[in-house]
């Protein structure tokens, strides 16, 4: 613990210098300056990340994390736990959405299932997992993360997750299972109601334990969350940006933000899933999403869809002109 503790306040910051030139370069490019809006924005954030003036975004990996949850026995899901390991297949066989959105956005598409799919503890019994689990998931995470990459696309699977999520953001920023528990796959109205207030048990059984940001993940969240958590850190440290997809993705990320003041700063918010507590999530994280498109279906399919924004953004960046080059006329 002690060593990944240290490894998330030493996260190596992002190159200026390379950011500077970016800037200097897009101002003599043969467009309005500013008219490219966020997508401006898109490309030094690319650079920063990757110590490159001329990003790249070819090599895309989109990895989706899956995982079982023991809280599933407290009813706080439609779906029965088996369709974890049913969707892992599928993936497989290319038959998800994700497999679609990989393919049209010429992506690398990994499926990792964290811990043989074995369930979590019930979070309203005992800590989620224990210190050794946690630790080797997160292993999970950082070792999927390949080197040959440019761009990474972070997904889930997994029945449950949503409530895992939601206790991991209730112990973070507070306002208990109500203000975090959401439909997830399709609860009614009575559903959510029991949801948060299986949340609000996990969070009083583990009251005195969720004052750390990694505690937290440990106790309430899940294998697949800490994977993910893992391969955040790993991507910073190989200067990859990352998309982070929805709710359980972003909330698995999330702790990072209260270890280090910029520990999200590589990656960016694909979008804001009709999640009710994803919107929540990014204002207190200060991210604002590249799409919202009302997708609530995780697998990493957000991210894969905010890739072409991405590649777009890059092209722009390299591809265009500059003033002189086009002999275009400057503003008087
Ligand atoms: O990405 C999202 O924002 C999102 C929102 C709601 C549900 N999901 C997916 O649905 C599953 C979790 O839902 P649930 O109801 O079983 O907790 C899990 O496999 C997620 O990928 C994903
Ligand atoms: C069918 C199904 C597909 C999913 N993909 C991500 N989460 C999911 C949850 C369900 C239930």
């Amino acid at each position: 613990m002690a060593a990944l503790r240290q490894l998330c306040h030493d996260l190596p910051p992002p190159d200026m210098t390379a950011d500077a030139a970016i800037a200097s370069h897009d101002s003599q490019l043969t467009k309005p300056p500013g008219s490219l809006g966020q997508l401006e924005e898109l490309a030094r954030w690319a650079g920063q990340w990757q110590h490159t003036d001329r990003p790249r975004a070819e090599r895309v990996d989109i990895i989706v994390f899956a995982g079982n949850h023991g809280v599933t026995t407290q009813g706080v899901t439609p779906w029965p736990v088996d369709v974890t390991r049913q969707m892992v297949e599928n993936f497989r066989n290319g038959g998800a959405a994700i497999n679609q959105i990989a393919r049209i956005s010429a992506a690398r598409l990994h499926v990792v299932d964290v811990e043989a799919l074995r369930p979590t503890a019930d979070m309203t019994r005992a800590p989620a997992m224990d210190e050794p689990t946690f630790l080797r998931a997160l292993a999970t995470g950082m070792q999927a993360v390949r080197t040959d990459t440019d761009l990474l696309c972070l997904g889930e699977m997994g029945i449950g997750n949503s409530t895992a999520a939601a206790a991991v953001c209730a112990a973070l920023f507070g306002g208990g299972g109500a203000k975090w528990a959401g439909r997830g796959t399709g609860l009614d109205d009575a559903g959510v109601r029991h949801k948060a207030a299986v949340i609000d048990r996990a969070l009083a059984r583990h009251g005195s334990h969720l004052s750390d940001p990694l505690a937290i993940l440990r106790h309430l969240g899940g294998h697949e969350l800490a994977a993910i958590m893992g391969a955040v850190i790993a991507a910073r440290y190989r200067n990859i940006p990352v998309l982070l997809d929805g709710f359980i993705c972003t909330a698995a990320a999330a702790p990072l933000a209260l270890l280090h003041p910029h520990g999200l700063a590589h990656t960016r918010l694909s979008h804001c899933s009709a999640e009710g507590g994803h919107a929540h999530l990014a204002a207190a994280l200060g991210l604002s999403p590249l799409l919202d498109l009302g997708l609530r279906l995780g697998e990493g399919s957000g991210a894969g869809l905010a890739i072409p924004l991405v590649r777009s953004a890059i092209a722009c960046l390299c591809g265009m002109a500059t003033f002189a080059q086009a002999r275009v006329s400057e503003k008087e």
